[in-house]
């Protein structure tokens, strides 16, 4: 059985302050859940994170990284210095690093490869824009993305990467992809990845949704057979809208 997983990305929200605030309220309601859940808080919050969160089975888990081991890069944090207070995973490749901070394919096999040699668990997202999708080239898009970035590794790296789809149109939009369009995506990048690598690995990958995921709409979307979890943005900076979004999993 694969992984049901619930992430929150924070993105560049919350100081120190409201970072153990939600963490605080995040710690007391927490549900029983067979999903895996995580939050992405910024950087300067992780340590104070992991702390408050090492006795609970919420993960902690980092935004970005770069892929060089050290040296002069200015403003970014190495794999090393992640691991160093305790983070384990990391979002690579999120349609804003993509679009804002110049990430391109290219550069992110760089850093899955960096991540995996530090024996890190990658939470790899991509997705198509609504030009690409109205073109009729959303499938075609999304499996150059995945084939750039990650169809090097060996089968035997896929135990370390969950995927999430977040198609751009839906993030921060209020627009999400119907519950059908998300399947119907999901289950072309399974097939993809089984026609790459084998069934066994296809199936084993926990492929998460992500835009626009809020409570109302999350126990549809979760249900679909090949949607295993979701990334969320905005709604996991409100405890109770995460909390609800975690209790949509089904076992
Ligand atoms: O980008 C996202 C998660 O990484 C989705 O953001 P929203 O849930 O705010 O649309």
């Amino acid at each position: 059985m694969r992984k049901k997983i619930v992430a929150g990305n924070w993105k560049m929200n919350n100081d120190l302050g409201q970072t153990e605030e939600l963490l605080s309220k995040l710690l007391k309601k927490m549900p029983d859940t067979e999903a895996e859940v995580m939050v992405a808080p910024a950087f300067t919050n992780l340590r104070v994170a992991f702390d408050t969160l090492s006795q609970s089975p919420v993960e902690v888990i980092a935004q970005n990284m770069h892929f060089a081991e050290n040296g002069a890069y200015t403003g970014e944090v190495s794999a090393e210095m992640l691991k160093s207070v305790g983070i384990q995973t990391v979002i690579l490749g999120h349609s804003e690093r993509r679009a804002y901070f110049n990430e391109t394919d290219e550069t992110l096999a760089k850093k899955v490869d960096t991540a995996l040699q530090h024996d890190m668990t990658i939470v790899f997202c991509f997705g198509e824009e609504l030009e690409d999708r109205k073109a009729g080239k959303h499938f075609d898009l999304v499996e150059s993305q995945l084939k750039k970035a990650l169809f090097h590794l060996k089968a035997s790296a896929w135990k370390s990467i969950v995927l999430a789809y977040e198609p751009v149109w839906a993030i921060g939009t209020g627009e999400t992809a119907s519950p059908e369009q998300a399947q119907e995506m999901h289950k072309f990048i399974r097939e993809t990845i089984a026609s790459n690598y084998s069934e066994k690995v296809a199936d084993g990958v926990s492929i998460l949704y992500g835009g626009s995921v809020k409570p109302d709409n999350a126990k549809e979307i979760f249900s679909q057979p090949d949607v295993d979890g979701g990334l969320i943005g905005g709604a996991s900076l409100k405890a109770k809208d995460f909390i609800s979004i975690i209790e949509a999993v089904q076992a």
